[in-house]
C-alpha cells in the first residue's frame, strides 16, 4: 500500500471534519466558496443519507465523504460521473483489500465485496434555477463495520466490512487518498474520452452481467437478463416482452 502525502492530486482541495449532520450537506453548505474541486471527509455523520431518501448508517471508523466538483457537461453527463465513482472506488478497494478480495460493482453504483455490499454512492446536483453550478458525490464504505442488517429494509443487499472480509483495517482519513487519485485518474479520462471507455471499464467490472436480474422501479418490477448499460449509463435487461432500458430502480439478484 502506498500513501503518501505526494500522492495526493494535484488541485484538489481536502476538508476533515471530526463531525457533521451529512457530507451532502457540508457539500451544499461549502460549495458557493469554493474555487475548485474538493474532497469533504467526515469521521462522524448524524444525519447520513442515502439513496431514495434512505438514511445511511455511520458506524465509527467507516468512511464518508463527499467529493464536489463542477460537472463537465450537462444534466446528463453529470449522472455519468457515479460510473466514474464507482470505478474509482472498486480501484481503491482493490489496492487496499489484497489478492483474494473479490470485488465487483452493482448497477448503478454500489460496490461489492465477496458478495455483499461494501459501499454506496449518492449523487445530488447543486446550484439554483435550474442550472447545476456543481455535483456533489457522496461516498460511504464500510471499512470498519457492517452496519446492523436488520435495520435495513427487507430484501437489501447484505452489507459487508472491508475489515470483516479481508483483515484490513484501515483510518477513513488513510482511504481517502487511493480513492481521490483513483476517481481523479477516471475522471480525466471521461473528461477527455467520454462514456465510452468508463462504460467499457464498468462493464468488466459489472456484478451479474448476462443473468437474470429483478429491478424495482418507483412504479413497477421488470425481471430480465442484464445485457448490458446504454450510453446513457442505463440498464438494459432482456425481458420475455424484449429489450427494456431502465433508468433508475433498485435491482435484486
Ligand atoms: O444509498 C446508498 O447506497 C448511498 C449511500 C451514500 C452514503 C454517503 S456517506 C457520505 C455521504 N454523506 C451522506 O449523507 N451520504 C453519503
Amino acid at each position: 500500500m502506498s500513501n503518501k502525502a505526494q500522492d495526493w492530486p494535484e488541485g484538489v482541495a481536502r476538508h476533515v471534519l471530526e463531525r457533521t449532520d451529512s457530507t451532502m450537506m457540508e457539500a451544499a453548505r461549502l460549495a458557493p466558496q469554493l474555487a475548485g474541486p474538493a474532497w469533504i471527509l467526515a469521521l462522524e455523520q448524524t444525519a447520513a443519507r442515502g439513496r431514495r431518501g434512505r438514511a445511511w448508517q455511520h458506524p465509527k471508523g467507516n468512511f464518508s465523504a463527499t467529493l464536489v466538483i463542477r460537472p463537465w457537461q450537462g444534466v446528463e453527463q453529470a449522472a455519468l460521473y457515479s460510473f466514474v465513482a464507482a470505478l474509482a472506488l472498486d480501484e481503491a478497494l482493490a489496492q487496499v483489500a489484497g489478492p483474494h478480495a473479490r470485488l465487483s460493482i452493482k448497477w448503478p453504483n454500489d460496490v461489492l465485496l465477496n458478495g455483499g455490499k461494501i459501499a454506496g454512492i449518492l449523487l445530488e446536483s447543486l446550484g439554483a434555477g435550474g442550472q447545476i453550478s456543481h455535483l456533489a458525490i457522496g461516498i460511504g464504505v464500510n471499512l470498519r463495520e457492517a452496519p446492523d442488517p436488520g435495520a435495513l429494509e427487507p430484501g437489501a443487499m447484505a452489507p459487508v466490512s472491508l475489515r470483516g472480509e479481508t483483515g484490513t483495517d484501515i483510518p477513513p482519513t488513510d482511504f481517502l487518498p487511493y480513492l481521490a487519485r483513483a476517481f481523479a485518474k477516471y475522471q480525466a479520462q471521461f473528461e477527455s474520452y467520454g462514456f465510452a471507455p468508463i462504460r467499457t471499464a464498468w462493464l468488466a467490472r459489472a456484478a451479474r452481467l448476462g443473468e437474470t436480474v429483478t429491478a424495482r422501479t418507483t412504479l413497477e418490477t421488470v425481471e430480465g437478463r442484464f445485457e448490458t448499460i446504454n450510453e446513457s449509463g442505463a440498464m438494459v435487461l432482456a425481458t420475455s416482452a424484449g429489450p427494456r432500458a431502465i433508468a433508475a430502480a433498485d435491482i435484486f439478484f
